[in-house]
């Protein structure tokens, strides 16, 4: 949780709940302490983690960071062409935006580079080939909140390749899991279920899952779409962290500026590649307009 949230929120509840009636008003008093202690908490913790990491089954050594390239790609849905002819490295330990209009194929080439979808024609090569190097985030829409799932053990599920499909998460799973949802702001949030967390806390959460599946590669579908403004800049504070740890990072994103200022790298596509590059020279206003250009077209 951000400074700025965590002075912002109390601030608003309480005011909500004054608002409401003297009862309200009684209530916010008794709770307000706790509120501001668990927000300070959070902070603590995110901090703490920004900082200094935290050590995951005693911080075994960390394999080399992972690339991934595109040969040729094209992905095909029935007889229309999502992507044509996609070629392009996301180079090991870089940090890349894709961007583009609506359609533009931007979620088929994150599933194409998780090996989540196989390309019609073209390769694309992983190094490290395992599988285990790259961890997915879809789009919030792709996740099934009504499954009937505790937030911790939402989490500690992101653990499996560690214990086993067939098993259950073990203790120091677990426990894992519960620093995973400390480092995100969500300790109080563990046993809910997570049908009933915010757009926000869901992001989170599915951030905490990704600390507990720590690869050296990240695909993330629109981290940051809907979500208000402090838990994107705790979210984004996290993705520096593991690009600072050297890990690969891409992410879809439809906010532009967020791209120029958080992004060394980027993608812009339009069913086919417009650019890729150092984003300060490809995410200009000329290949903006021959994007959405291109897509009137397709
Ligand atoms: N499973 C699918 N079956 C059929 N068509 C699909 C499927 N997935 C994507 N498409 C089509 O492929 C094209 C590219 O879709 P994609 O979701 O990759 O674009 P996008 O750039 O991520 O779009 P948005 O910004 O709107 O999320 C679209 O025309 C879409 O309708």
């Amino acid at each position: 949780m951000s400074e700025r949230h965590s002075r912002q929120l109390p601030e608003s509840v309480g005011a909500a709940l004054r608002g409401v009636s003297s009862a309200g008003a009684a209530l916010w008093t008794s709770v307000e302490p706790r509120i501001r202690q668990w927000g300070a908490k959070a902070r603590t913790r995110l901090r703490h983690y920004l900082d200094e990491g935290y050590a995951l089954d005693g911080e075994a050594a960390r394999p080399a960071a992972a690339s991934i390239t595109f040969e040729g790609a094209t992905a095909i849905f029935g007889d229309a062409p999502a992507l044509r002819d996609i070629s392009g490295t996301f180079a090991a330990g870089s940090m890349s935006a894709v961007v583009g209009p609506n359609g533009a194929g931007k979620s088929t080439l994150l599933k194409l580079a998780a090996g989540l979808l196989q390309p019609r024609a073209g390769m694309i090569r992983r190094e490290p080939a395992d599988p285990r190097a790259i961890a997915f985030l879809p789009q919030r829409s792709e996740i099934d909140t009504a499954f009937p799932i505790t937030a911790l053990d939402f989490v500690a599920l992101g653990a499996w390749r560690r214990y086993g499909s067939l098993a259950t998460p073990n203790d120091d799973t677990r426990d894992s899991a519960r620093q995973a949802l400390a480092v995100v702001g969500l300790s109080d949030a563990a046993m809910r279920p997570i049908g009933e967390l915010s757009i926000g806390n869901l992001q989170r959460l599915l951030f905490a899952r990704l600390l507990l599946l720590d690869t050296r590669c990240l695909l993330l579908d629109e981290p940051f779409a809907a979500i208000d403004q402090a838990t994107a800049d705790d979210l984004l504070a996290v993705l520096r962290r593991w690009h600072g740890e050297g890990r690969t990072i891409v992410a879809v994103l439809h906010d532009l500026d967020q791209a120029r200022e958080a992004f060394p790298e980027c993608l812009v596509l339009a069913r086919r590649v417009m650019a890729w590059g150092p984003t300060r020279c490809v995410l200009t206003e000329q290949t903006l307009r021959d994007a959405r250009q291109a897509m009137q077209g397709n």
